[in-house]
């Protein structure tokens, strides 16, 4: 629960009057005892229940809640059902926080339990149904989970990272964005965690188990999605909804899941949540992974961290915020299994390097003793060594960096310099160099797999420019957006331009949500939400959604300002065109963003030219231009309304705040003699917007109908409506225009400059001829 009123807890079996009387020995539990499991958001979570934009939502069986008077003022009871006696527990009710949730009791802990319960074992016959995954022999659960999710092949980036990481090495992967990087490193952690976990005694639930990963990220929005990712090769394996030992098969599988994409539609048995399979007593996950961001409780955090997490995805500045607060948590930091930097190269650019290097610190090896100095360590050129060869020495840190930009200059750096400790004399040359030289690698010769493509091009997205002026940009976004409907992140470089540019979208009926560092966590994951949700609609956001965002299917990307880095505009890009999906970029150049373009392509080893344009139809642009110019003047009538608004309130508020009489016009709103004049200028300006709104929407409500197009005559015109609508082309929103999908109408940037020579030379031919006949005469 994120975390709504623990009170609230779901309660399902309330103990009997038999039952309580059967009771042999109660316990005093805290509410951090009780077993807490994720539940699914209910549909109505987004409809104003006060629910909207919790991160999760955990209930708790078997509890009954109880409030008594005592002196120490309003205390909760928990009557808990337990495995094997019925315990009492009692949680005070500490201070509520501001967003209703309850604060943390001080307890006495249960006892250990279960001590010599092994895990039963899961099979899965990986050579029979995952073949291309059978070398790595990864754990039966993963092969699970792997088969669920209908990942037949492991892609390039996996099949290169794995069997190096499996084997103990250190890894600098690279590849391109959308290719799988979370489970090239995810996976080999998963493996150790769980192979680990069944071969000893299912822990209690009373102990805090160490963190044994960590994997930090840049935002809080790709934190929780890894989180979630790896959590979901988990999903199935929890003691308790896991089919034990059944024999590996697709139906044994299919049955202990509910999200295999095969299973839709399929028949009940098959889409039962894991949660409702049994009754069987809970044991805590034999392997867990949370994550903890910047915008969680306190108390949420802390709750997670006591029932022990083995992989913690976080973001550097949230995390350093609680190792200063828990030691406990400084020494997991400094004997971890396994040290991960996903999207290292964005990490530093955030404002939380301080922060990154604290934690890193934290990883470092104590004594020089430690250090084995690797063979030839200097000057040894790249390729000389074999990756392969060496790893980290038993039980010591694996350390993992993946992106899908590391320069190369940085990769031979790495290769190059000894390991570990910075020598006195070493420079870095930027400030992930200094990042990379700042990781303790174990393993003296970390692997570097780079198979990011040339230029960084995602082989499936098709990218394309369009030049124009700053002040046009927003007539072209419009044209873009009703031209070719899709899923659309648009990215803007200031929370000033999502804000100005979003009541002109919705002015206009366009579906579009803001996502940008100054909306609340819980308001960023809803728009997140509604946009992935959402199947034609228009996401605005800063470059905080640049990096590693998998949101599913979205179709167009486009840069509304000009990325100011190569890196930006590859990630940017990234966002579609994942997993071998189509995607489409479009980057909107203005006259001064001209040079930077230039500097990034150039730098991506690239020609600016290579990028083609996409057409635009101008007869229609210049309609929409008409629309956009309607819709600003409505934005400007509102705003001042607000403004108004806002001063006459802040005025009120502030002469009450000071116990003075306001001017009689400005005093009240009852007293129509003294107020009139401004009255009557909000009136007016509230005419005036109704006005302009309904000349907008009727205007809205016309279909664009491209030059040359008759929608009386159907089958007339230069362009017949009716050929469209035979061969299913036809175009809803501009009519005319065949339905196609972005990018597949681009004029390639060549033959476009050749045809626009070619158009400079013919008037000038023609006028020589003209020229020419008449002196002929
Ligand atoms: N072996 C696989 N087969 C099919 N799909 C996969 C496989 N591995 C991962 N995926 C899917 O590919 C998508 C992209 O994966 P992921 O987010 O790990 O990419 P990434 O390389 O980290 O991208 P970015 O650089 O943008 O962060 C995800 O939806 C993931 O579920």
């Amino acid at each position: 629960m994120a975390v709504a009123d623990k009170t609230a807890a779901k309660r399902k079996n309330k103990p009997s009057a038999s039952s309580l009387a059967k009771r042999i020995k109660t316990k005093h539990v805290t509410a951090e005892d009780l077993h807490w499991k994720k539940t699914a958001k209910p549909r109505e979570a987004d409809l104003g229940t006060g629910l909207e934009g919790f991160l999760d939502l955990e209930e708790v069986d078997d509890v009954e809640v109880v409030y008594e008077e005592t002196e120490n003022g309003k205390v909760a009871r928990f009557k808990v059902k337990g495995t094997n006696v019925e315990t009492e527990a009692a949680a005070e009710v500490e201070e509520e926080d501001a967003d209703g949730k309850v604060g943390e009791s001080s307890e006495v802990p249960l006892e250990k339990m279960d001590v010599d319960t092994f895990p039963e074992p899961i099979t899965f016959d990986t050579k029979a149904l995952l073949p291309a995954w059978d070398a790595f022999q990864l754990h039966p659960q993963l092969g699970r989970a792997l088969y669920v999710k209908n990942f037949t092949n492991p892609t390039p980036i996996q099949a290169q990272t794995l069997p190096l990481a499996l084997k103990g090495k250190d890894v600098v992967g690279v590849a391109e964005t959308g290719s799988g990087k979370t489970l090239a490193y995810g996976l080999p952690i998963l493996h150790y965690l769980l192979t680990e976990a069944f071969s000893r005694p299912i822990p209690s639930s009373k102990i805090r188990r160490p963190v044994r990963a960590l994997i930090l990220a840049p935002t809080r929005e790709l934190a929780l999605q890894v989180s979630l990712h790896l959590n979901a090769c988990l999903t199935s394996f929890e003691v308790d909804s896991v089919e034990k030992s059944a024999p590996a098969g697709p139906e044994n599988i299919t049955k202990s899941t509910s999200q295999d994409p095969r299973n839709k539609g399929k028949g009940k048995a098959k889409a039962q949540p894991p949660q409702e399979q049994d009754n069987k007593p809970k044991h805590p996950p034999l392997v867990s992974v949370a994550a903890i961001v910047g915008g969680m409780s306190a108390q949420k955090q802390r709750r997670i961290l006591s029932r022990g997490v083995d992989v913690l995805v976080a973001t550097p500045g949230r995390l350093w915020d609680i190792i200063q607060e828990d030691d406990e948590l400084a020494t997991q930091i400094e004997n971890l299994r396994f040290l991960v930097l996903d999207e290292a190269d964005r990490m530093i650019e955030t404002g939380h390097f301080a922060e990154l290097d604290n934690i890193l610190r934290l990883t470092l090896r104590k004594s020089d003793d430690e250090v084995i100095e690797p063979e030839n360590a200097l000057g040894v050129e790249d390729g000389e060594r074999e990756d392969s060869k060496e790893g980290v020495r038993q039980g010591e840190m694996q350390t993992f960096v993946f992106s899908a930009t590391l320069s190369k200059d940085l990769q031979k750096n790495l290769r190059r310099r000894s390991r570990g400790r910075r020598r006195n004399n070493e420079k870095p040359a930027s400030t992930l160099d200094d990042l990379l030289l700042r990781l303790d690698f174990r393993d003296p010769t970390p692997a570097v797999v780079d198979i990011s493509p040339a230029g960084s091009v995602v082989a499936t997205l098709t990218e394309s420019k369009i030049e124009c002026l700053m002040t046009d940009k927003d007539a072209y976004l419009y044209y873009f957006l009703l031209r070719y409907p899709g899923r659309t992140l648009v990215f803007l470089s200031s929370i000033d331009g999502i804000r100005r540019l979003l009541p002109l979208m919705e002015l206009l009926d366009i579906h579009a949500y803001p996502l940008h560092s100054q909306l609340e966590q819980r308001q960023r994951l809803k728009n997140l939400d509604r946009f992935k949700s959402t199947p034609n609609a228009v996401l605005l956001a800063t470059d905080i959604a640049a990096r590693g965002l998998d949101i599913p299917a979205v179709d167009h990307v486009v840069h509304y300002q000009a990325p100011r880095t190569a890196d930006a505009y590859v990630h940017r890009n990234g966002r579609t065109a994942r997993a071998m999906r189509r995607g489409f970029s479009l980057l909107m150049c203005a006259p001064d963003e001209r040079r930077v373009v230039r500097a990034l392509m150039h730098s991506l080893g690239r020609q600016e030219e290579e990028i083609p344009e996409m057409p635009v139809e101008l007869y229609m642009l210049d309609k929409l231009k008409a629309r956009l110019q309607l819709a600003r003047e409505i934005d400007s009538v509102q705003h001042r309304v607000k403004k108004e608004n806002h001063e006459r309130n802040w005025l009120k508020e502030a002469a009450e705040a000071m116990e003075i009489e306001l001017d009689s016009d400005l005093a009240s709103d009852d007293d129509d003699r003294s107020t009139a004049p401004s009255k009557q200028k909000r009136k007016a300006l509230q005419a005036k917007t109704a006005a302009l709104k309904a000349e907008l929407k009727a205007m809205l409500a016309q279909p664009l109908v491209a030059r040359g197009v008759s929608t009386r005559y159907i089958t007339s015109g230069v362009h017949s409506i009716a050929d469209d609508l035979l061969t299913g082309e036809y175009h809803e929103n501009m009519v005319g225009l065949k339905k196609v999908q972005a990018g597949t109408d681009l004029v390639p940037a060549k033959a476009r400059k050749q045809r626009a020579k070619a158009n400079a030379r013919v008037p000038k031919e023609e006028e020589q001829e003209e020229w020419g006949g008449i002196k002929a005469d």
